[in-house]
């Protein structure tokens, strides 16, 4: 089924006394993988958290698969998976996603809350015994993205998921991404890691709240006429400067 993504008007998140989203407008198109990247303080996390319906907004407009964001109704179609790994530790990776598949169905969803579907997603099959204090980094990443994967997404939100990981590890989950994404969810992936970038079908380029490009990877090479995303990102830094 189509959907429309995400679009958002004139946004704008005090943190503090930051302005930690600053006047955006932005749409990010359903079935794709969009990247948010930006450094560290861009905003990144406060606009997705916004887009998830949790970030308290000052004003403007979010709007998720065609609902405003934070509406009851998108909790089962939007997963989360926030920088601190939600999984407990002294349970093994089947009994963390049992415990969460529990918990979708007492809220009455039904969708396809498989622990084998979603492990073998991530590719964690054969860790399914394995207690969570016991994964690395990159297993643990990967059982966060499980547990969100659960309730069979139409949005799938990744906050920095890649962070700490070496590059073997990062090339990988950003093919599960892929795979995701070509089973028809939106992923939202956010990062710092402007290497990254060419790995998205779109990305929006974050600098201090306020949306500084957004466009195709190729689009923005051609445009700052760089090679890669960081040099591109640097380029549009110098133009606004
Ligand atoms: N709880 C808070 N109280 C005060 N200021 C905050 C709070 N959370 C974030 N900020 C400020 O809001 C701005 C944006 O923060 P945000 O976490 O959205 O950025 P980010 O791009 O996700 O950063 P990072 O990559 O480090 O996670 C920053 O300047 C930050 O200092």
């Amino acid at each position: 089924m189509m959907n429309s993504g995400v679009r958002i008007r004139s946004l704008r998140v005090v943190r503090g006394r930051t302005r930690a989203v600053d006047d955006v407008d932005l749409d990010i198109p359903a079935g794709q993988v969009t990247g948010l990247l930006g450094p560290s303080g861009s905003g990144k996390t406060s606009l997705l958290r916004a887009i998830v319906g949790v970030q308290i907004v000052d004003s403007g407009e979010v709007e998720v698969l065609g609902r405003p964001a934070g509406s009851p109704e998108l909790r089962r179609r939007v997963g989360y998976v926030t920088q601190s790994p939600s999984v407990y530790e002294d349970l093994t990776v089947a009994e963390n996603l049992r415990y969460f598949a529990r918990l979708l169905r007492s809220r009455g969803d039904t969708s396809g809350a498989g622990v084998e579907r979603v492990l073998a997603t991530v590719g964690l099959t054969e860790a399914g015994s394995q207690l969570a204090r016991t994964l690395s980094g990159g297993q643990l990443s990967r059982v966060s993205l499980a547990t969100a994967l659960l309730g069979s997404p139409e949005l799938l939100v990744l906050d920095e998921p890649t962070v700490g990981l070496d590059p073997v590890l990062r090339a990988s989950l950003w093919q599960t991404f892929r795979g995701i994404a070509e089973q028809g969810t939106t992923v939202i992936v956010s990062s710092h890691v402007m290497d990254e970038a060419s790995r998205c079908d779109l990305l929006v380029l974050l600098r201090q709240g306020r949306v500084l490009a957004r466009a195709t990877p190729d689009e923005l090479l051609e445009r700052t006429a760089t090679e890669d995303a960081e040099s591109a990102f640097l380029s549009l830094i110098g133009d606004r400067a």
